[in-house]
Order: structure tokens, then C-alpha cells, then sequence
């Protein structure tokens, strides 16, 4: 199993098994050679710099488990550069143009072009390797992983099902399309699906983009050695629970300690070439990091098969696309007839210019996508309408926006409904609160949802208040969503920390938090969730739970909820999901013989990795939640 983050290198050291380029005569007899001493050596004749030789501060290492990295042998000085590679290593998805090609040639050329960069890259790399020892790469193809442990290649169905969330599992299905279609294009059925699930494994988890000219990334590369190296980013710092709330956000810490560059030729005979630096003083033994970028774990996991520890870039996707965002918050928050028409259309045309207003990267994604095939462009023009939440607690702008303008054009006159409401008799107040509890409804009907049955919810007393309820809402649906319950994955995965030994993720200490919360919840309005949870326990029921008491104690309605609203949904989501959960842990520790590593795998049939993603997504979407009480 991978360590993971920052705390790699204390866990692995002990294990290595370093490799350098000796061989033959000079290796110790009756040691093995492994596959990496004799890429050394082709890296070495090669021209490349840095490792294999007597003198190099840095080797590869493979450790018991197969696990491979690359290690400290020195200290190395912040700003040393560590390896340098020349690019002509390198496999490049890039199509170049042939003056000389006929014409059967350049519309080769042209629908390569039009191909998905990972379909093209992988194609050559399956190319290839079908030469065999031919091949000047060989050394190279000989040490790339069998199998990259991505759901694409290694999940069973019950770990893809037990995701649970339906961004990631409509990305899944994506990639497995663009697999099943790669052997389809012309050439590609040279390949089985089996190979190009590999080769697509491989390139997906082992690219470096290079900076295109018109912004994003121009030439995609497979780069000997550089691939080597582990990830290590950004990490929050902050305990569990406490992220989102300190100000400015969560206190993160960069965990990686080298850089990769592109060297530009420096004189007629020189040649592009890759080199890392390290970014901090590195000593001898430890893991030399890089960091991959600011991805979310949606991306960790599809195309590298790993989930970082608390990933400050992990998020949410709230809405797919700012309509559908906004279609949602008439249906929730708009009474039927509240606006006449005109003033209606006003104020969604003015939640759209506000949020487009937002949207300061529209243009240079523009430029992007005009580069960019026409089957990549779609998926970058979804990824980018995509409306996120982020582990830190950030809302994408957009959606702040329009709901500022829905919420200004909408509230004069739901006040001013709802002042007369008052007024009248206290049987109608609770009749219209009683059912304002659509929490687990979906979004998206595309009209003024007032067409629904149920009766609005309440904005809020300001605009900021509407917001940050507006947001828990959505995430409190967004989780009602999931199918197992957070406390339950909490428990599993620190029981599963304790086992390892390992807490970069500190399970144990988010399991403390959010049951604490649950029980400070129910010490609070104890008898409002009993009353959910006798009634059937439902998110939906605990709100008209809330809205009935806010209304039978005479608060206006537009405040009901700011005492303890949120809170209380989630308490009793929360709650509901956690006696669920006890209820099926005692069938399963009953049927195992009751311990504790075995009731777990038998309340859930599936591996470790799906468990900790959708535990993650969880956490954020509670975090908002909570947050807005
Ligand atoms: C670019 S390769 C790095 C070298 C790789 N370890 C090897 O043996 O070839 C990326 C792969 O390394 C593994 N990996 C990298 N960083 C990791 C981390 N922090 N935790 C777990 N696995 C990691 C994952 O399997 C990932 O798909």
C-alpha cells in the first residue's frame, strides 16, 4: 500500500531498495537485477543528468510492496537541480506538420488531431510498444506500471457504485467510453480493449502538459524518469471541522519539495530539456515530492488512483451550469405569482448577467477551447460551467452572485407577502411553514417552481444569511444523495487508520468532531430530532420540523430557521444515517462473529478508496452546512 502526503518518507525509508545504473560484472552477484538498472543505464547513455551515476544525489527506489519513488541519497540545497532530461526522451502527443505529406497522409495527420489528447497519446505509446526490444524505448515501456491502480482498471463494480457521487460517476463513465471508443478509430483496433485501457491508464496518471501558446496546455508528454516522482501538495493544515470557519480560509502547507521546468536550447547545438529543482533544502533519505497540481480528488483518483489527504483543491459540484442553479432557487425559494412576469424575467436576466459578470476566466477559456478538438472542448466547457463548493468553504462567485440578484429583486415582495401572512391567523402561518421542507428535493425543473406543490422555503433575514442558507440547503440535498451515512464512513475509515497505523487523513480525529457536533445538536433541540427521528427520520421532515416550531413561537417567516435551521437538517440527517447505519453494523458483526475489521468489510463489500473520496465530499458538504447556523 502507498503512503501518501507528507508523511512518505518516514514510513519507507527502511524499506529501500535503491537502484543505480551498475550492472553485470559490477552488480553484486547474487542480487537480481531489477527492470529499473537497465532504464538507468539507457537514461544515462541517453544524455540524462542527475541520477545513476556514482555521484548522484538522488536514486530510484522500489520498496517492498512495489511501490517506487524517487529518494534523497545527499542533501540537496534549495534551487539545485536535481535531474535534467532531454526532451527528444520524451513520447509527445504532438501531430506535426509535413510539407511533404500526401494527401492521404495529412488527413491522417488532421484526424489525429481531432482525437482526445489521451486517446492520441496512448496510441503511440501502444505503437510503441508493439515494436518489442526494437523499440528506442524499450528500457523506458519495460519499468511502466502493469496496471495503475484507477478505477478505470482496478475498481470492481461494487467499489465504482459505492463513489456515490454522481459528478464522479458520470466522469467514470466518460472515460470508459473514451477507452471502449479508442479502438474504434481508424488503426485502433490494432489494440485490444485491454491494451487501451492500459496505455490510457498510463497516460492519464504519467503526463506533463506543456504550456500551449494559446494559454492552457499545448504539447502532452511521457518524460523518462521525471515520471518517477510521487506527489506530495498542498495539505490542511487545520483540524477537522475547523477549516472553513478561520478567517481567510484553511491553513494550508505545500508538501512537495522539487519543481519541474522546460529549458529552452541554449545555443545551436543545445536541445529542449526537462529539469527539476528542488523548491527547499531536501536531506538525505528523504522522498523527493512533486506536486502535481491544484487538482481536486475527482481527478486524484480517476487518473492517478489515489485520494491526497486533505486536499485543500478537493470540491463539490453543486450545480452542473449556473440554469440550472438558478431554475433550482426559483423552485425552492419562489412562491407561485410572488413577481408578475416582467419582473420575473428582470431579475433572471439580471441573476445571469450578474454571475456572467463573475466569470472573469471566460475569456481566456475561450481562447483554450478554440484550440482545443472539438470532443475535448465539450468536456472543458462542462468541467468549466460545472457550480462548486470548495473544501475550504469557497462558493464559486457565479453562483453568489445570481442568487444576490434573485435575492434582491425577490425579497421586497416576499417580505411584504409575508407581513399580511402574519397579520392573519396563526393556522394559516403554520399551514404554509409546515410544508416548507423540500431539503432532499432535486434541482432543476426548468421553470418558476412555484409550479411545485410544496410551499417556498424561507429567504432570510439579509442577503448573506439567504446566501449561506441557500448553499446549505443545496449541500444538505447534495448529501441526502449519498447513500451511506458520514459517521458511518468516519468510523470505518479510523478504525481502518488504527489498523494501519497511519492518520495523514486524521479520520479519528474528523469522527470526534462531527459526532460531538451531533451530540452538541441534539443536548440543544433533542426533542425536535426525536420527533424527526420517530417520524421517519428525514432530512425534509426535520426541516418542517423547525419551520412548524419557528411558526407556532411567532417568528416571522422569512427568519425561520436562523436559530438552528441548518443545523438541525443536518443533525438530523446525520443522525438518521448514524442509527441506520448502527443498525446494519450490529446485522453484519452478528453474521461475521462481531469483530470489528470484519463487520466492516461485510457492511460494505468494497475497498478502502471509494470510502475515503466520498468521505471527503461529505465532509465538505457538512462543513458548509454547519457553517451556516
Ligand atoms: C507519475 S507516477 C509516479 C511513479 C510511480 N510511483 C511508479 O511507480 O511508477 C504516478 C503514480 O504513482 C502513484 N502515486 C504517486 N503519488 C502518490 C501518493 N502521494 N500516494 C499514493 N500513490 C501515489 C500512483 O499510483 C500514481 O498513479
Amino acid at each position: 500500500m502507498h503512503l501518501q502526503g507528507c508523511v512518505r518518507q518516514a514510513r519507507r525509508t527502511p524499506r529501500l531498495a535503491v537502484a543505480t545504473a551498475a550492472a553485470g560484472p559490477e552488480a553484486a552477484p547474487q542480487q537480481q537485477e531489477s527492470a529499473l538498472q537497465p532504464f538507468l543505464r539507457w537514461a544515462i547513455a541517453n544524455g540524462v543528468e542527475g541520477v545513476g551515476a556514482a555521484d548522484s544525489k538522488i536514486a530510484l527506489y522500489e520498496g517492498e510492496g512495489g511501490e517506487r519513488g524517487v529518494v534523497a541519497l545527499q542533501p540537496i540545497p534549495s534551487g539545485q537541480v536535481v535531474m535534467r532530461i532531454p526532451l527528444r526522451l520524451a513520447i509527445t502527443d504532438q501531430v506535426d506538420d509535413d510539407d511533404d505529406a500526401d494527401a492521404q497522409q495529412a488527413q491522417q495527420a488532421q484526424q489525429e488531431r481531432e482525437l482526445p489528447w489521451s486517446v492520441r497519446l496512448a496510441g503511440r505509446l501502444l505503437a510503441k510498444a508493439a515494436e518489442g526490444d526494437a523499440c528506442p524505448w524499450a528500457p523506458y515501456l519495460a519499468v511502466l506500471p502493469q496496471q495503475v491502480p484507477s478505477p478505470l482498471t482496478a475498481f470492481s463494480w461494487e467499489d465504482v457504485q459505492a463513489l456515490e457521487y454522481q459528478p464522479m460517476l458520470r466522469q467514470l463513465e466518460h472515460t470508459t467510453w473514451l477507452a471502449s471508443s479508442a479502438g474504434q478509430q481508424p488503426g485502433g483496433s490494432r489494440f485490444s480493449r485491454e491494451q487501451w485501457d492500459w496505455a490510457l491508464s498510463v497516460v492519464h496518471s504519467r503526463t506533463f502538459g506543456a504550456p500551449g501558446p494559446a494559454g492552457g496546455v499545448g504539447v502532452r508528454m511521457l518524460v523518462p524518469l521525471v515520471d518517477m516522482l510521487n506527489h506530495a501538495g498542498d495539505f490542511i493544515l487545520s483540524p477537522p471541522g475547523s477549516s472553513n470557519s478561520a478567517e481567510g480560509g484553511p491553513s494550508v502547507q505545500a508538501f512537495e519539495n522539487v519543481r519541474w521546468d522546460l529549458r529552452a536550447p541554449a545555443g545551436p547545438e543545445g536541445e529542449w530539456a526537462m529539469e527539476v529543482a528542488a523548491t527547499r533544502d531536501i536531506s538525505a533519505g528523504e522522498e523527493v515530492l512533486l506536486s502535481y497540481g491544484e487538482r481536486g480528488n475527482d481527478d486524484f483518483l480517476l487518473h492517478y488512483g489515489f485520494v491526497p489527504p486533505r486536499n485543500p483543491h478537493d470540491d463539490v459540484t453543486l450545480f452542473t451550469d449556473i440554469e440550472s442553479a438558478i431554475d433550482w432557487w426559483m423552485d425552492t425559494f419562489l412562491p407561485l405569482g410572488a413577481l408578475p412576469p416582467e419582473r420575473l424575467q428582470a431579475a433572471i436576466n439580471s441573476a445571469y448577467t450578474s454571475a456572467e459578470e463573475q466569470d472573469s476566466s471566460a475569456m481566456a477559456a475561450e481562447r483554450v477551447l478554440a484550440a482545443a478538438p472539438e470532443a475535448e472542448a465539450e468536456i472543458i466547457r462542462a468541467e468549466l460551467a460545472r457550480i462548486k463548493l470548495s473544501a475550504g468553504g469557497m462558493v464559486d462567485g457565479r453562483l453568489l452572485a445570481a442568487f444576490r440578484s434573485l435575492y434582491e429583486a425577490a425579497a421586497p415582495a416576499l417580505q411584504q407577502q409575508q407581513q399580511g401572512s402574519s397579520s392573519s391567523s396563526s393556522s394559516n402561518a403554520s399551514s404554509s411553514s409546515s410544508s416548507s421542507s423540500n431539503a432532499s428535493s432535486s434541482s432543476s425543473s426548468s421553470s418558476n417552481a412555484s409550479s411545485s406543490s410544496s410551499s417556498p422555503a424561507p429567504l432570510g433575514g439579509s442577503w448573506l444569511e439567504h446566501l449561506r442558507r441557500a448553499v446549505a440547503r443545496r449541500c444538505q440535498e447534495v448529501l441526502a444523495g449519498m447513500a451511506t451515512p458520514l459517521l458511518q464512513d468516519l468510523e470505518r475509515l479510523a478504525a481502518w487508520e488504527r489498523h494501519s497505523g497511519d492518520a495523514p487523513h486524521s479520520w479519528a480525529a474528523a469522527l470526534t468532531h462531527y459526532a460531538a457536533a451531533i451530540a452538541a445538536y441534539e443536548a440543544r433541540c433533542g426533542g425536535l430530532l426525536g420527533a424527526a427521528a420517530a417520524s421517519g427520520g428525514s432530512a425534509a421532515g426535520a426541516s418542517a420540523e423547525m419551520a412548524a416550531v419557528a411558526s407556532s413561537s411567532g417568528q416571522p417567516l422569512l427568519d425561520a430557521g436562523a436559530a438552528g435551521g441548518q443545523d438541525a437538517a443536518l443533525a438530523a440527517l446525520l443522525l438518521q444515517q448514524a442509527r441506520q447505519a448502527e443498525q446494519e453494523q450490529h446485522k453484519g458483526s452478528a453474521a461475521s462473529g462481531g469483530s470489528e475489521l470484519q463487520s466492516e468489510s461485510s457492511t460494505s463489500g468494497t475497498s478502502i478508496l471509494p470510502v475515503i473520496y466520498r468521505a471527503y465530499k461529505k465532509l465538505i458538504l457538512a462543513d458548509a452546512i454547519l457553517l451556516a447556523d
